[in-house]
């Protein structure tokens, strides 16, 4: 069985449904971005700032590679499909769900996050940066699930019966 991911845009819940989802499977979840904050033992904002956002890329893609062939759930980071090498992972070796959400759910939940550097510019910037992803989710994902009207323990419900 393939491991189970969670792909989308930053805020739409990956790491919310990737805890509740371990729970109802009985399998350990895997937060790439906690994994690469206890990798570095610095921040997110701080690996961007210091290191730049192709390291941080480098580093979100080994860290996937390493989980190929476990039975785990892993959330990602918004912006994993942004690299090629980690696209190709996720296509040929995971199993991936990706949770869609509308523009403004997304500004619902985030809003001023200090946490999401790539959160943190003019609004402009933030709706083309979600249009451009959307296209690299859909490019990889097996499943779409729309997650504006659902709570937490329904999107749970869904993606376990098409985890199969
Ligand atoms: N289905 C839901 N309904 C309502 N609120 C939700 C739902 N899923 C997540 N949330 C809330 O949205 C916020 C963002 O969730 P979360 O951190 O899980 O997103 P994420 O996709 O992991 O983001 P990132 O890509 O930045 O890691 C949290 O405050 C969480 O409680
Ligand atoms: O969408 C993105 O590019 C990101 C999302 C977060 O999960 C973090 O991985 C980081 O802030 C980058
Ligand atoms: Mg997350």
């Amino acid at each position: 069985m393939k491991p189970l991911t969670l792909i989308g845009f930053m805020g739409v819940g990956k790491t919310t449904v990737g805890k509740a989802l371990s729970q109802k499977l009985g399998k350990p979840l895997i937060d790439t971005d906690q994994e690469i904050v206890k990798y570095e033992g610095r921040s997110i904002p701080e690996i961007f700032a210091d290191s730049g956002e192709a390291y941080f890329r480098k580093v979100e893609s080994s860290i996937l590679e390493d989980q190929m062939d476990k039975d785990l759930i892993i959330s990602t980071g918004g912006g994993i499909v942004t690299n090629e090498r980690s696209r190709e992972y996720l296509k040929n070796f995971f199993h991936n769900f990706w949770l869609d959400a509308s523009l403004e759910v997304v500004e619902k939940r985030i809003s001023d996050d200090e946490e999401r550097p790539l959160w943190k510019v003019k609004r402009e910037a933030r709706i083309e940066l979600f249009n451009k992803r959307r296209k690299l989710y859909e490019a990889v994902a097996d499943h779409r699930i729309s997650v504006d009207h659902l709570e937490v323990n329904e999107l749970v419900e869904e993606i376990s019966k098409l985890y199969l």
